[in-house]
């Protein structure tokens, strides 16, 4: 927990301790555009498309936590869901923000940050926070499921592929392309970081023309509409 938020032991109790902004991250303008109409108005809330990538929602990220205080940061958009963990259609909020293709690839597998000795490749979410945008999307019935979401640079595109990921990060339930430059950047800035995805497709075999993005971008408006009700 960091010091510009309070929390008692009662679960949910997620409060900011003064009125401060809350930050949405998107990739592209059709993510903006979903989380803008969710938002209904509402004042309080910053909404950016960073474009494409970790980078670029780090370094954008950093930029806007420059320019305002902020409770907290919100990395948000479409994503892919991990078979069996995440439908298309529903949502993920991720109980954990991890940086999955950062490491080396050697002989015996792939090397983590962690097993390089290089630092932590995992962004936490604190769990009161997690359980209060869970458990209010849940109670709104829409679907969702929370998981860790995975972070890479390289939209996957084999069954072979999700095996692997799915078998390196246990209970996998998404893959994105920004979550762990948006949790970087806010965790440096010792703010309050979540994840929330939308499913446009299945993670696996590349086939873009199965993508469900208008349904996602639906479901994305949906969540945002719900949840700013209680992040205020
Ligand atoms: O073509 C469009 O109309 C359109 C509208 C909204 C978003 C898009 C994107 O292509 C966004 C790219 C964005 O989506 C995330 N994403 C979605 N599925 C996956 C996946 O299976 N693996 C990794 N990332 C995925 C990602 O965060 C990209 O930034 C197009």
């Amino acid at each position: 927990m960091n010091t510009q938020g309070v929390q008692n032991s009662v679960k949910g109790a997620y409060k900011p301790r003064i009125e401060q902004r809350i930050l949405i991250m998107t990739a592209v303008p059709a993510e903006r555009d979903a989380v803008l109409r969710g938002l209904g108005g509402e004042t309080g809330f910053d909404v950016l498309a960073a474009g494409v990538g970790p980078v670029a929602a780090a370094v954008q990220t950093a930029k806007a936590l420059a320019r305002a205080k902020y409770s907290l940061v919100i990395s948000a958009g479409i994503g892919g869901g991990f078979p069996g963990k995440a439908e298309v259609g529903s949502l993920v909020v991720a109980s954990e923000i991890i940086a999955a293709d950062l490491g080396a690839e050697t002989q015996e597998g792939f090397c983590s940050l962690e097993q390089l000795g290089f630092g932590s490749s995992r962004v936490p979410v604190d769990e009161d926070l997690l359980n209060l945008v869970y458990e209010t999307l849940l109670g709104s019935k829409l679907p969702v499921n929370t998981g860790p979401v995975l972070t890479i640079s390289t939209v996957t595109g084999t069954a072979e592929k999700a095996r692997e990921l799915a078998g390196r990060v246990p209970g996998a339930a998404a893959e994105a392309m920004e979550g762990y430059g948006v949790a970087l950047a806010a965790q440096d800035s010792g703010v309050e970081v979540l994840e929330l995805r939308a499913i446009s497709n299945l993670v696996g075999p590349r086939d873009r023309s199965a993508w469900r993005i208008k349904e996602a971008l639906e479901a994305l408006e949906a969540a945002t509409s719900i949840l700013v009700r209680v992040l205020k």
